[in-house]
């Protein structure tokens, strides 16, 4: 099936990673329709981010398969899976921070991920990504900083510039670890709409510990805990499973989460 008519971007199934023995995850489904915004929510340790991790080739699996708009991509390495359109940002601030935000976008987008010899680059292509880095910084809001160090923004800008590395290779699946981890409360509507806008002909998957965010962001939601999928539903179904006020939301009511 060609990826236009495909109705899944990502399919996993029977995905089992193990840490030394460990078991992180254990036969772990998903399914994220093609267009849509799925969140993955669970206590510390559930296994969210191991999960983003396999799907995007940076943790090894005992076993499992992943698929990319019904393409096996299990046995691609992560550079093989971004240039198929797999993008990913990450939950700890990954930025050179004494360089700018435009020097850190165009490194980004350098070799490997786009294959280039770094010795005979062409100047064409060098500048290529420099017109890129320039148009990601627009798309995320980000124009006014461009010849800023990173280390003078505040955390949700810093947030913004990891957005931006993440859409230098214009993916059309992203996946999205935390990316309101640190961003003040003052920062958060604005960080909130700046996904909204990214998401756009875009399916992503999130990893996100504000409720808040998470039941306004999404279509549907997996709950996961002790690497297994506990429940999946839209976000008024999640808020109202017994189960998961119980194990997760930790209230009454069910509108606060526990992040113990
Ligand atoms: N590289 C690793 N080596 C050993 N154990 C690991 C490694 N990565 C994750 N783990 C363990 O696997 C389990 C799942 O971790 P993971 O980071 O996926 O959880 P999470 O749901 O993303 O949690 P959080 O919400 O805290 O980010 C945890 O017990 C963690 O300690």
């Amino acid at each position: 099936m060609s990826a236009a008519s495909h109705t899944n971007a990502i399919a996993c199934s029977g995905v089992t990673v193990e840490f030394d023995g460990f078991v992180a995850l254990n036969d772990v489904a998903l399914d994220v329709p093609a267009g849509k915004t799925v969140a993955l929510i669970g206590p510390n340790g559930a296994g969210k981010t191991t999960l983003l991790n396999a799907i995007s080739g940076r943790v090894p699996m005992k076993s499992g398969r992943v698929e990319l708009w019904g393409d096996d991509i299990t046995r691609l390495p992560v550079a093989g899976r971004t240039r198929r359109g797999l993008g990913r940002s990450f939950q700890i601030i990954n930025l050179f921070q004494e360089m700018t935000t435009f020097e850190n976008l165009r490194v980004a987008a350098q070799p490997p991920r786009f294959n280039l010899q770094p010795f005979w680059r062409p100047v064409n292509r060098w500048s290529e990504l420099g017109d890129r880095a320039r148009e990601v910084a627009a798309v995320v809001g980000l124009s006014d900083v461009l010849d800023m160090p990173v280390a003078t923004l505040s955390h949700g800008r810093q947030r913004a510039v990891e957005l931006g590395l993440a859409l230098m290779a214009d993916p059309r699946v992203l996946l999205l670890d935390e990316p309101l981890a640190g961003v003040g409360h003052n920062e958060i509507a604005s960080t909130m709409e700046l996904i909204e806008r990214v998401r756009e002909n875009r399916t992503v998957l999130l990893v996100e510990h504000n409720m808040e965010v998470v039941m306004k962001l999404s279509d549907e939601i997996v709950v996961m805990m002790g690497g297994e999928v506990l429940m999946r539903g839209t976000p008024a179904e999640v808020r109202n499973d017994e189960r998961v006020k119980r194990a997760y939301l930790g209230d009454e009511e069910g509108t606060e989460a526990t992040h113990a």
